[in-house]
This record gives C-alpha cells, sequence and structure tokens, in this order.
C-alpha cells in the first residue's frame, strides 16, 4: 500500500493526478477532500492517523489512491523532558516527564504552582534554564512543531489578533472550507455567534471557546490547554468535555487546571506540580477523591 501523508491527521492522496487533501475531521471523524499542490512529503505518525482513518484499501474510497511514502510506527513519545529547571519564575526543578502520543494528561497543582510556566515550556514558548525537552523523540524540529502544537491560553483574549471571529478562524490558514468553520463554531457551541463579530467583545467564556475552536481548525498533534473550563457556564462546560471525550486518544492533550472534577476520570494520568516538581497522581488517589465528591454532592 502506497500513501504520502503530511503531518498530522491530513492525508495527500492522488486523484487522476490530482493531488487533493484528505482533511479528517476531528469531530465527525469524516474525511474530506480539497484540491491542493504538493509542496513537500514528510513523515507521518501512522498511528494516529490510522485511528481516525484506517488506511486500507477498504477505508479508502475508491476514487481516492492513497500514495506513497516514510511511516513511522515507532513514535510513541510525544514530549520527552529530562531534568527539566526554569528559574525565571522560580517554579520549576528538576523536572522529568514523558507523554505519550494520543494520551491525556491532566496537570493540576495550586496557584503559583507553575502550571503555566509548565505548560509554555512545554509548548516550545519557552526555554528551560537546565535540562532539555524534545518531541516526537527529535523526529520533529521545533520549527516544525510550532505549526503543529495548539495552545489555548489561560486568558486566550490576550493572544487574539483577528479583526472578526473569522479571520481569528482562519488566520494563516490556506484552505479553510466553510463547513469546517460551521462544525467546529457548532461544536463549541458558538453557532449563534456571527462570524464578523470582533472576538474582542466576545464574554470571556465564549473567548474560551473561540480559542479552542481555532486550534481544532488547524488539526494540531499536541493540544495544550490553560484551565479550559474556568469561566464557562455549565453548557459550555459539558460541550468542551464533549469535544475533550471525542479527541480523547486521537490527539495527544495536555491540560492544566485547578478545578478537575469532571477532568479526574477522564485523563489517562493526573500529575501535580508541588514544589517546583511533578508527582502523579496514584489513580486510587483519584478515585477516592471522585468517590468524596460524589458523597458529598448526594448528601
Ligand atoms: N513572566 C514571569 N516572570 C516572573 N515570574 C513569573 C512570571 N510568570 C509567572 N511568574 C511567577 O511564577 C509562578 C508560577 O506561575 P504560573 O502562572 O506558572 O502558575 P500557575 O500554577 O499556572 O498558577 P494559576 O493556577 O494561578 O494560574 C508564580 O509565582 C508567578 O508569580
Amino acid at each position: 500500500m502506497r500513501y504520502i501523508l503530511t503531518f498530522g491527521y491530513t492525508g495527500l492522496c492522488k486523484l487522476n493526478s490530482k493531488y487533493y487533501v484528505a482533511k479528517v475531521s476531528f469531530l465527525s471523524q469524516q474525511p474530506k477532500f480539497t484540491q491542493v499542490t504538493v509542496k513537500r512529503r514528510c513523515l507521518i505518525f501512522a498511528s494516529i492517523f490510522q485511528s481516525f482513518f484506517p488506511v486500507n484499501d477498504k477505508s479508502c474510497s475508491k476514487f481516492v489512491q492513497l500514495e506513497a511514502c516514510n511511516i513511522s510506527h515507532d513514535v510513541q513519545q510525544a514530549v520527552y523532558v529530562d531534568n527539566m529547571a526554569f528559574r525565571e519564575t522560580k517554579t520549576l526543578e528538576n523536572v522529568n516527564l514523558q507523554i505519550f502520543e494520543g494520551e491525556f494528561l491532566l496537570v493540576i497543582g495550586e496557584n503559583g504552582s507553575g502550571k503555566t510556566s509548565l505548560l509554555n515550556i512545554l509548548a516550545g514558548l519557552d526555554v528551560p534554564d537546565q535540562g532539555f525537552l524534545k518531541w516526537y523523540n527529535k523526529k520533529m524540529k521545533p520549527s516544525d512543531m510550532v505549526s503543529r502544537i495548539g495552545i489555548v491560553f489561560q486568558f486566550p483574549e490576550k493572544a487574539f489578533i483577528g479583526d472578526s471571529v473569522f479571520e481569528e478562524l482562519t488566520l494563516g490558514l490556506d484552505h479553510v472550507l466553510p463547513e469546517d468553520i460551521e462544525e467546529v463554531m457548532e461544536a463549541c457551541n458558538l453557532n449563534d455567534i456571527s462570524l464578523t463579530t470582533s472576538p474582542f467583545l466576545l464574554s470571556g467564556g465564549q473567548q474560551k471557546k473561540l480559542a479552542l475552536a481555532c486550534q481544532l481548525l488547524r488539526h494540531p498533534l499536541i493540544l495544550f490547554l490553560d484551565e479550559p473550563l474556568s469561566g464557562v457556564d455549565s453548557l459550555s462546560r459539558k460541550c468542551l468535555i464533549t469535544i475533550f471525550d471525542k479527541l480523547k486518544g486521537k490527539v495527544t492533550i495536555v491540560m492544566v487546571s485547578h478545578e478537575p472534577a469532571e477532568l479526574f476520570l477522564r485523563a489517562d494520568r493526573v500529575l501535580q506540580l508541588f514544589g517546583g516538581q511533578l508527582r502523579e497522581v496514584p489513580e486510587s488517589v483519584v478515585r477516592k477523591a471522585m468517590t468524596l465528591r460524589n458523597l458529598r454532592q448526594n448528601s
């Protein structure tokens, strides 16, 4: 079998000598095809792609010939951090961490414990003073990672630059189908918002959902989410959690939260930042915390 794929969830296919991008939607999980000019071929993470769109003769519709090259099955670690310290914020010391492809990692910790600092380093926005960090066993260059990392900041409005919701959603993207926009807006419970509205005029919760919608349109390999549920109402909370459930296992998610009730049992691992170091919260502790919470809610 031959196929060419660009990074992530985007497949390149050939039909009648023309190339098409097969975008596999996070949300509907259906491939959509858009004609493109091929600029480069590169390594793909077949395991991720296949979880969405199993690549075999049956799953490719008749008219799609998936072509050629370079498939890597051995990429397991999305992020590897060795003995890292970040002293600028006086928060992180000797942090060791491996994040696996497709994992949903939840990082908890008190205010000021360094969760955002850690996220910024993992996303390549800050450089540690000590230790090192690599993505995908160095198979991806940091410059390539930039476009493959999605980050939703704690205060996303600080990062908005578009004059309208539409501009914010499509900034830097070549091919955006109107139905893709519609799909993410609906999934993020933003369908009542006009695309011409300024992102700065949205409420805090709407801005958070817009920031996530922007990232979903970009099909990141790793999604970093800083307090995604804070400041959103219960309906939006449910809708965001539904999105996280859909993404789970298909994209690597690193989420920071200090109010993790709904997230505890969804995460594959829960890590706590304490005294500058990361420690794993055992599953038994997570389950006990959830049981106590349920008991309190029901009493
Ligand atoms: N740019 C900066 N320069 C210096 N110190 C900083 C900077 N940013 C954050 N800090 C400090 O680093 C510490 C950790 O901040 P960080 O935002 O990483 O914590 P956090 O766990 O995300 O907190 P919260 O839960 O309140 O969002 C805090 O004491 C903060 O004052």
